[in-house]
């Protein structure tokens, strides 16, 4: 069954849209990275103007898009709708589910394309790792996701890709072994690559916080005092909007409604609207109940996977599986370049349909627990396994000896 997005229907149309011709195509098998799609090394444009005008924020559709950023979830459709409507949902979410399959359910599918593969992990932080809360102070990881995490990156390397600061996310997240990009990616801590071009003004070595030498790439830096000189703004005329929060992320400011009367969502996107329309080279982009306010720069956290990769020398090569995990709409870009490039697997969680780039699903932060740590108990008996025939071909071989 088809699903449209149109008003009648529960999709959500928020993401990037999608190229139909792609859709509900799930091959066994992905190609591997195809020739010319590297990563180059001269990455950043900056384009100097910013592409349409802004409008007020009704006729802009600032408003339909706040209005649509964040799943209803399945408990306010029961309190609010007939038995019927529930059924609808459910249906329209078990339909949506034939195109993005639960990656539990096709966990086999998966792990058989992965094997003798590396496979590479990038885990967004809200919404995947831990649960969509009303205060973002409070998004805590759990202690047992934590360790899932831990578990995950003593096999594969393992990234988180957050719209929050690097340091934020890091100091959520607490584990030294990962690599951490902030900032929508626009603040990127990886490891040291030699293959890189070094001379780039964006990318230093830097050392991290347990005095391990890394690369520092900051394709937005120039931005830094503009991001502040808003950030003031924006937290002085927002300060007498009830439930307003601005969060500051060095690179990009967020903007959250969640916890603003529906009815002075107006208020809150013209304010916003009203500051960055004298800053040509800021745009606003849409999270989860949240305004994002970041620079206009060729950059995004699809770009901030494809140069994580280059730098853990895993970029095109036919043994190497990527695997990302997101639920938001900046979570999109990197699902494209996965899928657009043929280069691996997008998993987007979400309990409700939502158009997306992603080849599968997970329904919330609890199944991407059970994900990750399938995946380690997968590689362990992977690896088990190996070891079992690597010791039978010796004993055999000593034996005809
Ligand atoms: O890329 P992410 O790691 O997913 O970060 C995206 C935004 O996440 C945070 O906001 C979201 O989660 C909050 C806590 O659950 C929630 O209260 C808020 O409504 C969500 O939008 C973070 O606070 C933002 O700055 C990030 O941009």
């Amino acid at each position: 069954m088809e699903l449209k997005s149109n008003q009648a229907s529960p999709v959500l149309t928020d993401p990037a849209p999608l190229n139909k011709s792609k859709l509900g195509i799930h091959s066994n098998l992905l190609p591997y990275p195809q020739p010319g799609a590297s990563f180059s090394g001269k990455y950043i444009a900056i384009p100097r103007k910013k592409p349409g005008k802004l409008d007020d924020v009704k006729s802009n559709g600032w408003l339909d898009a706040m209005k649509s950023s964040s799943p209803p979830r399945k408990k306010l459709i029961k309190d609010f709708t007939a038995e019927v409507a529930l059924d609808d949902f459910d249906i329209a979410y078990s339909s949506w589910m034939l195109k993005y399959p639960s990656a539990l359910k096709s966990f086999e599918h998966i792990t058989s394309y992965a094997k003798n593969k590396k496979i590479a992990m990038f885990l967004d932080y809200d919404g995947t790792l831990s649960p969509i809360v009303d205060d973002p102070d409070c998004a805590i990881m759990s202690e047992s996701m934590r360790s899932a995490v831990r578990n995950v990156a003593k096999y594969f390397p393992t990234a988180i890709i957050s719209g929050r600061s690097r340091d934020k996310v890091y100091d959520l997240v607490g584990l030294t072994e990962l690599y951490y990009a902030g900032s929508h990616g626009m603040d990127i801590m990886g490891p040291v690559a030699h293959t890189m071009s070094d001379d780039h003004p964006n990318c230093i070595k830097s050392t991290d916080q347990m005095g391990k030498e890394v690369t520092l790439f900051q394709p937005a830096r120039e931005f830094i005092p503009m991001i502040q000189e808003v950030l003031k703004i924006l937290v002085e005329n927002t300060k007498s909007i009830k439930g307003a929060k601005v969060e500051n992320h060095k690179f990009c400011v967020s903007v959250h409604y969640r916890n603003v009367d529906e009815k002075n969502w107006p208020t809150i996107a013209q304010c916003v609207h009203d500051i960055i329309k004298d800053y040509p080279r800021l745009r606003l982009t849409h999270g989860r109940k949240v305004l994002e306010v970041r620079p206009v720069i060729d950059w995004n956290k699809g770009k901030a996977v494809e140069f994580l990769l280059e730098s853990l020398g895993l970029s095109n090569s036919d043994d190497v599986l990527p695997i990302y995990i997101g639920d938001d709409k900046t979570d999109e870009d990197a699902f494209k370049v996965l899928r657009e490039k043929n280069r691996g697997y997008g998993i987007l969680v979400s309990s409700v349909p939502k158009e997306t780039k992603a080849f599968y699903s997970l329904r919330d932060p609890s199944e991407v627990k059970e994900f990750l740590t399938s995946l380690v108990r997968w590689k362990k008996l992977e690896e088990a396994e190996m070891t079992i025939t690597w010791k039978k071909g010796r004993g055999s071989s000593t034996f005809s000896a």
